[in-house]
């Protein structure tokens, strides 16, 4: 099920034993301490769901290969740990990362207002090349508790004034929504990169078909 490799490039290719050749994905986790980090990337990729996970130190990351719109993806999930103390621990592992799922818990209103900061942190250690494009989507977990501090609205308007990134609400207890956000991981991801393709092919080539030169260069 899982497969060791450090990505260094944008988007790789890999070959797999079940499906042939597939794109690997990175798509990375962040957020508070206990928001349910672990148990999100457990139950997509194992459908377990345990009530009483440890704190994660530092990452660590499971593969699953999918078909989303007719492309086999292979992604990678990478789980860090929330806690202040292991920041050191899991910042190396931001670059690479092609998406990144912002979690909150819908019970926890500090692990909501932390958003922007765990924003922040991620585009500071990863390096991304084009910072507005990149890919984001956000989790508000929990929504099972009864004891709800977090709006649908609240969360959604987040979203909105930060780059418009689709927002789930998830359950890694009940399975709500989880494959539905991962998937929607990979269409952010896919739907960037085709913009990239377009945006080259356009300043590559002119309408006869001529190559023109580009007109940057490294
Ligand atoms: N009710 C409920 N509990 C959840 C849910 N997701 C996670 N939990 C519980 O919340 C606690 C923390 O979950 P984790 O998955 O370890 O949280 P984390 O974000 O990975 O935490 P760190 O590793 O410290 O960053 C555990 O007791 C989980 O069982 C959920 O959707 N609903």
């Amino acid at each position: 099920l899982t497969k060791v490799q450090v990505q260094t490039n944008h988007v790789a290719y890999q070959t797999n034993m079940t499906s042939g050749k597939s794109l690997l994905l990175k798509v990375i986790l962040l957020g508070d301490g206990g928001v349910g980090k672990s148990s999100l990337m457990n139950r997509y990729v194992t459908d377990r769901f345990d009530s009483h996970s440890f704190h994660t130190i530092g990452v660590e990351f499971l593969n699953r290969d999918l078909e989303v719109d007719g492309r086999l993806v292979t992604l990678q999930i990478w789980d860090t740990a929330g806690q202040e103390r292991f920041k050191s621990l899991r910042t190396p592992f931001y670059r690479g990362a092609d998406c990144c799922l912002l979690t909150f818990a819908v019970n926890d209103l500090q692990s909501f207002q932390n958003l922007g900061c765990w924003k922040k942190e991620f585009m500071f250690y990863s390096d991304v090349k084009d910072p507005e494009r990149f890919p984001f989507v956000v989790l508000g977990n929990k929504v099972d508790m009864e004891q709800r501090v977090v709006g649908s609205e609240e969360a959604r308007a987040w979203c909105e004034e930060n780059g418009c990134c689709p927002y789930f609400e998830t359950s890694a207890k009940d399975d709500t929504n989880v494959t539905a956000a991962f998937e929607a991981a990979v269409r952010e991801v896919l739907a960037a990169e085709d913009q990239i393709d377009h945006a080259l092919l356009s300043s590559t080539i002119d309408l006869h078909g001529n190559r023109k030169t580009p007109r940057t260069c490294c």
